[in-house]
């Protein structure tokens, strides 16, 4: 329509139908309104289109920093109510009041500093998504201006628009590839960051370097002198919060990892977008009908986001049971020998599909969840807000020339190059507030993981700092003890090892012994006996420091002094070599100044020095764990505490396997090397190497005393042979009834 054939303004404003005075005032009073407002209209505009901005960056800022949820539930008059409970309940999702908090500790941890590589990567995505959208808007002008040159017939300016068209292709994808590659990139390296700070604290070596001794999986490595090393057996061992910590490492932080580099680009691109799309838009359809656009848009946003469910706590609990799963198959491999043996299969399948049922029964829910939810999102997103695009882009059209816009006085050139600049931006605006509204779900699952990794370090702080979570057995024992478990001993460093009324009390708050207390000289080697469960081995676990002290005093060396040897030693992933000198490397052997041919000479002591060549050399490498013999382990176990020649040696059932002969050698050549040895073994025949014993009764008591290995042995004899002759006595008493009774028979018939 052309202002020279559009009928008179007055005209256009049907009026209903009143008296003819009235309508001519009504008329002068709409007309006079109506030029005061076009008069106004640019102020009112750029207020407007200022106002839509300044409301497009606050939203956004309240909803990245979480300030408008809190806003939202302080207002629902639950302030007070906010305690635990609450916190549960909205634990993984983004109303969790933790939520940003945990996020943004989570943030200074993938990018340290403003100087680190993480944020310069950041900064470098960030010009590219600038870059994207300026590329954007210049082809949204460029498609209006090629239709436009189409529709008039004009080939030279739609051939010279084609070839801008052309050119722009170059940056535009280069621009793309880099931002496909800078989020994966921002992806790894926020794992990198994430995995080794988690496994720093998880696998912390002791402060003395990796000289330490305790060599063994289930004292937890290298030893601890008391300062929170050996994290990895405390936090499966001593707390109940986080359950499979593989999952947490491995799965979680790398989920949280590229969802947080996603959700950058998800949030900032979009609403970057959308704030310069509108802007855009205001100019050439006016700012009212966008703000109008703007609160419908908003309020079925709002609307949506009240029927999204918690996807995020959906994600979190997801992930806990992929790990269970996980879980029951890596434990089937590790005892493959002993379940094949029992033919336990039917048994380890029902566990595995309970599992995986579990998980299937989980993911089956959130599915159905999401197609209502898809349904409604998509009907909002989609078609809804569709329609309004269309409506706005209806504007210039019908409503140009009342408003004075450019696109309703124009020719049918800039009517066209006007809606189809119009149309594209208007759908890459709403193509960008609904990647806005869709990654609301993306940051719904990024606060499930960002909860599931948080709480993986938050345990791991606490661990560390001793402050364990653990349901206790609810037996009286432990009620009556509960003060005891608050208590805290005392380690202080010492050449010898000292109990000083020491409990021994199990994670579970079992209380083993109430005070304990012993000494153990250099060259003096103690035997510790009793019955199964009493704490034979829970000793050691305070004395490798996997357990807390809860009273008392511990005297002990530090960790490198000690080697334990368990009844099934852990075999390492790496060569025949570093099965001996495990955890020490090759390289740090070599630094000792010990040779493959020293290896070889500590092998042959223990008759075992064949297994070199059997093997295949030093350097070969294999699943040890399944490759050798219990017999051949154990003596491997052996060789190592030759190898390390630490001052005391925990020898926990690790010669059941050895013959008599090899059990001699081993303690024989340990002696001669001067280390002293405290053995738990239910075998008399190592009373003998024994100078001290420790004997519990299995009723929280025990005896400490000098062991005199022959007396012991010779009164063992006696009370076994008394033992035996008392298992006689009744087949004894049944055959003399049996004798009387025949005896009696034999009377009756001569006196008849
Ligand atoms: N990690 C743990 N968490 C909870 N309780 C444990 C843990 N380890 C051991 N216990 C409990 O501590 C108690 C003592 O265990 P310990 O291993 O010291 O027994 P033991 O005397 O060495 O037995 P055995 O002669 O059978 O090896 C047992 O009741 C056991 O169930």
């Amino acid at each position: 329509m052309s202002s020279a054939t559009a009928p008179p303004l007055d005209r256009r404003l049907r009026l209903p139908s009143l008296p003819p005075v009235t309508q001519a005032r009504a008329r002068e009073q709409l007309q006079s309104l109506l030029a005061a407002y076009l008069r106004y209209r640019p102020l009112v505009q750029r207020g407007l289109t200022g106002g839509f901005v300044l409301y497009c960056i606050g939203t956004t800022y309240l909803s990245m920093t979480g300030r408008g949820v809190k806003a939202g539930r302080e207002s629902s008059a639950s302030t007070k109510k906010r305690g635990k409970g609450k916190s549960k309940k909205y634990r993984g999702s983004v109303n969790d009041p933790l939520f940003f908090a945990r996020l943004k500790k989570l943030i200074r941890i993938v990018i340290p500093s403003l100087r680190s590589r993480e944020a310069s990567m950041l900064a470098l995505h960030s010009a590219f998504l600038l870059a994207r959208t300026a590329l954007s808007l210049y082809v949204a002008d460029l498609d209006g201006r090629i239709v436009s040159s189409l529709v008039t017939a004009q080939p030279a300016l739609f051939l010279s628009n084609l070839s801008r068209w052309l050119a722009i292709a170059i940056p535009a994808t280069y621009t793309n590839s880099m931002l496909e590659y800078l989020q994966s990139e921002l992806g790894l390296a926020y794992r990198t960051r994430l995995t080794r700070h988690a496994l720093g604290t998880y696998l912390d070596p002791p402060a003395h370097g990796t000289g330490g001794r305790l060599s063994e999986k289930d004292l937890g490595g290298t030893g601890d002198d008391g300062k929170g090393e050996q994290l990895f057996y405390k936090l499966a061992n001593l707390d109940d919060r986080i359950k499979n910590a593989d999952q947490y490492l491995t799965v979680d932080i790398q989920q949280f990892s590229n969802k947080l580099a996603e959700i950058y680009s998800n949030i900032a691109k979009p609403v970057l977008d959308v704030i310069l799309y509108n802007y855009q838009l205001s100019r050439n359809v006016g700012a009212e009908g966008l703000v109008i656009l703007t609160i419908l848009v908003q309020a079925s946003a709002g609307l949506l986001k009240a029927v999204t469910p918690p996807f995020g706590a959906y994600a979190a609990h997801e992930a806990t049971l992929e790990g269970e799963l996980r879980f029951t198959h890596s434990r089937l491999l590790e005892s493959g020998e002993e379940v094949a043996l029992y033919h336990g299969e039917e048994f380890e399948k029902n566990v595995i599909e309970r599992g995986y049922f579990a998980l299937v029964k989980h993911v089956n829910r959130v599915l159905r969840i999401r197609v209502w939810h898809g349904m409604a999102e998509e009907g909002i997103i989609k078609w809804l807000w569709g329609a309004l695009g269309l409506g706005i882009c209806a504007i210039p059209v019908f409503g140009g020339e009342v408003l004075g816009l450019a696109g309703g006085a124009g020719t049918l050139g800039t009517r066209t190059e006007g809606f189809v600049t119009n149309r594209r931006l208007l759908l890459s605006a709403s193509d960008a507030f609904g990647r806005v509204m869709y990654s609301y779900k993306e940051l719904a699952e990024l606060a499930g993981y960002t909860s599931r990794v948080a709480d993986l370090l938050d345990t791991m702080d606490d661990v560390k700092a001793g402050r364990y979570q653990k349901k206790l057995v609810s037996s009286s024992s432990v009620e009556g003890n509960a003060k005891m478990l608050e208590g805290r001993g005392q380690i202080i460093e010492s050449d010898e090892i000292r109990f000083d009324n020491v409990p021994l009390i199990s994670p579970n708050g079992d209380v083993l012994v109430k005070s304990m207390s012993f000494n153990v000289q250099p060259g003096k080697h103690l035997l510790v006996v009793g019955p199964n469960g009493c704490g034979k081995s829970s000793l050691f676990r305070i004395l490798g420091g996997l357990w807390p002290v809860y009273g008392g005093t511990v005297y002990k060396p530090p960790a490198r002094e000690f080697t334990y040897i368990p009844q099934r030693p852990y075999l390492c992933t790496g060569t025949l070599r570093d099965q001996l000198i495990y955890p020490h490397d090759a390289a740090m052997m070599r630094v000792r100044g010990v040779s493959d041919d020293d290896l070889m000479r500590i092998l042959d002591v223990l008759e075992m020095g064949h297994m070199v060549e059997r093997e295949g050399g030093w350097d070969a490498v294999r699943e040890w764990r399944d490759a050798l013999s219990g017999g051949d382990k154990q003596r491997i176990a052996m060789a190592r505490l030759f190898y390390h020649r630490p001052k005391y040696a925990i020898l926990d059932e690790c010669t059941s396997a050895v013959t008599l002969e090899i059990e001699k050698v081993m303690y024989d050549h340990a002696t001669s090397l001067g280390i002293t040895l405290m053995t738990v073994s239910h075998r008399p025949s190592l009373w003998k190497y024994h100078s001290m014993v420790l004997q519990y009764d299995g009723q929280g008591g025990y005896v400490f005393t000098e062991l005199d290995a022959e007396k012991r042995l010779a009164l063992q004899e006696e009370k076994q042979d008394l033992e035996h002759r008392l298992l006689e006595v009744p087949k004894m008493r049944a055959r003399l009834e049996e004798l009387r009774a025949v005896k009696a028979e034999r009377e009756r018939q001569r006196s008849a």
